[in-house]
């Protein structure tokens, strides 16, 4: 599977505020970036902190190119790694709209599953350590591949792109840095998770260019 992780940051590295709000750091460009970002992939995953954060539906704003773009593929699907089901039964994910999968762990109870399934969730149970309540992101990934996804866009948050990093199993990564200081030694970053103290991921860097007032760049990982 091709891993993609799209994301926007204030220029001190935060993808939010330490109250965990969600900032507009995209202008009107990126966020149109974004959108047909999403209509290269087969599926659009974020973690459950972005969902009760965010509330997010993971559609495309703008189909008016859908033709060209997508050809006969179907919207990209919706994935939620959500290893207890905290997702609300009536957040916007679950709005009726393109399939939406959520990875869960063993921890998420049979009753929760239910409830969940009966809100028009695709629940996919990948595992996890059992004394963890992390989803197997491995396992999580591999599922959603024999669900067809060969192409996955995550946009976020830091700590499921930190996880993804930790398992090597990023392919792109596009970063938008917005010109705006957002601060907070709390406020959620690119890459949370537990951090690296060796074998950090190193990119290679593919392009630099001005999007909006802020900066798209661009890395590949080898
Ligand atoms: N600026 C941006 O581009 C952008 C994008 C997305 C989110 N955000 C912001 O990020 C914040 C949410 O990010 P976050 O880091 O708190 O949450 P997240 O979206 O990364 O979700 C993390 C949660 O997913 C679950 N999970 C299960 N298995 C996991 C695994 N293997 N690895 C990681 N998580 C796993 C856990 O419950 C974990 O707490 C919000 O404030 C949101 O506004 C910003
Ligand atoms: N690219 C980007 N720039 C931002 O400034 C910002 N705050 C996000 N945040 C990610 C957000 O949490 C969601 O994942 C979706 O980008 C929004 O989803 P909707 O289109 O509303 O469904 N993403």
């Amino acid at each position: 599977m091709h891993v993609h992780v799209n994301a926007a940051t204030s220029v001190d590295g935060k993808l939010s505020t330490h109250r965990r709000e969600q900032v507009a750091i995209s202008g009107d460009e990126d966020f149109a970036r974004v959108d047909r970002l999403r209509a290269e992939v087969d599926a659009v995953a974020v973690g459950v902190g972005t969902v009760l954060a965010d509330d997010p539906s993971l559609v495309r704003h703008d189909e008016s190119h859908r033709e060209a773009e997508r050809g006969d593929l179907p919207p990209p699907a919706r994935v939620v790694v959500d290893s207890r089901g905290r997702t609300p039964l009536d957040a916007s994910i679950l709005d009726g709209g393109p399939t939406t999968y959520l990875l869960a762990a063993d921890a998420l109870s049979t009753e929760r599953e239910r409830a969940l399934s009966g809100a028009g969730a695709t629940v996919l149970r990948t595992g996890g350590a059992s004394d963890s309540d992390r989803v197997d992101i491995e396992a999580g990934l591999s599922a959603l591949a024999d669900h067809g996804v060969e192409r996955l866009l995550v946009e976020g948050g830091g700590e499921l792109i930190f996880s993804l990093f930790d398992a090597g199993l990023v392919d792109r990564l596009t970063l938008y840095v917005g010109s705006m200081v957002v601060g907070g030694r709390d406020a959620p970053t690119l890459a949370d998770g537990a951090g690296f103290v060796e074998g950090f991921p190193a990119l290679s860097l593919a392009g630099v260019e001005q999007v909006d007032d802020g900066v798209l760049l661009r890395y590949d990982v080898p």
